[in-house]
């Protein structure tokens, strides 16, 4: 794979750049394989970040992303609107327009939004849209709002995409099962893994699943959510030790209503930047079945993203 470069944008001091020279995975992904959940960044000169953005990334191109799917042998991509480009869906939409039907996407909207616009979006392969509340990412937008949105996007067949950190769960479970689509949680609802896996945090993140059963999960982001490690770096095979047992449980209790992604290009990152070969073999500790694999890999991200195909 080429290396990160910087368009005309200066990135945020301590910015932490994708990983370049990724091992090839030993673990083989089922033929089909949907990596659910990646971005795109830029590249700035051509398609600006957005000015409300809360951080600044370095570039990472739709042909970067592409040469990844083909390196980690993913047949498709789910390309996630960064919230680094707001509302302006240009870049995620150019991917998706340039994969061949090979990359469906989410975008992020407001309600200005016309319906020939959100048509436009169906169109070029946009399924869902992103909500999200992480503070630490976003400004605050209204309940009625997105509540407005739902509703028009739902006529369209799409998902709702939701981003949130597990003690904020309590607050907004009222509007999340109030939410009239498909519902899929990004990355667990980032679990604290250094609380129990049976305490009552992850409990809650259960019982929504349990009780409401549109929600999905992204079983994704090991590395943004241990804090003991390993890292999955210089060929480690037992990465992210602590994860294990949350991710496996959603998988084994929910195996028809999860999806798994890369995260690629992986904002925001403090501590290390993955190998994202080694993300790849990662996959098989929490979902330990060939059955459970093929459907957490091809059959959910198909039926979600690739309907017509199913
Ligand atoms: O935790 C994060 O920083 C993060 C950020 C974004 C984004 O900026 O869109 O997306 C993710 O999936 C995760």
């Amino acid at each position: 794979m080429s290396k990160p470069t910087t368009g005309p944008f200066e990135k945020t001091p301590g910015w932490m750049d994708w990983y370049t020279g990724p091992a090839k995975p030993r673990f083989q992904l089922p033929a089909g394989a949907v990596d659910a959940h990646c971005h795109v960044f830029g590249p700035g000169g051509e398609f600006p970040f957005a000015p409300e953005r809360k951080y600044t990334p370095c570039d990472a191109s739709k042909a970067q992303l592409f040469a990844l799917r083909d390196h980690l042998g993913f047949a498709r991509n789910v390309v996630v609107q960064a919230t680094c480009h707001g509302a302006d869906n240009r870049a995620m939409v150019d991917a998706c327009k340039s994969s061949n039907g090979k990359a469906r996407g989410v975008a992020t909207v407001k309600r200005s939004i016309s319906d020939a616009e959100l048509q436009e979006l169906h169109d070029a392969g946009v399924r869902g849209v992103r909500f999200n509340f992480v503070k630490r990412l976003v400004d605050f937008t209204p309940k009625d709002e997105l509540l407005e949105i739902a509703s028009r996007i739902n006529k369209l067949g799409w998902h709702v995409v939701i981003y949130f950190e597990a003690v904020d769960l309590p607050e907004l479970w009222d509007f999340f099962t109030a939410l009239p689509t498909t519902v899929v949680v990004d990355h667990m609802g980032r679990p604290d893994v250094g609380k129990p896996v049976d305490g009552p945090e992850f409990a809650l993140f259960e019982k929504f699943m349990r009780e409401h059963t549109n929600v999905w999960s992204k079983v994704s982001c090991p590395e943004r959510l241990s804090v003991t490690g390993p890292k999955a770096l210089d060929g480690e095979q037992n990465a992210y030790q602590d994860v294990i047992p949350f991710a496996r449980r959603i998988v084994e209790q929910f195996p028809d209503r999860v999806l798994w992604g890369t995260d690629w290009p992986h904002p925001n990152l403090k501590d290390h930047m993955p190998d994202d070969g080694l993300l790849v073999d990662f996959i098989p500790h929490i979902a330990t079945t060939a059955e459970l694999q093929k459907k957490l890999l091809v059959d959910n991200p198909m039926r979600l993203y690739w309907p017509e195909e199913v």
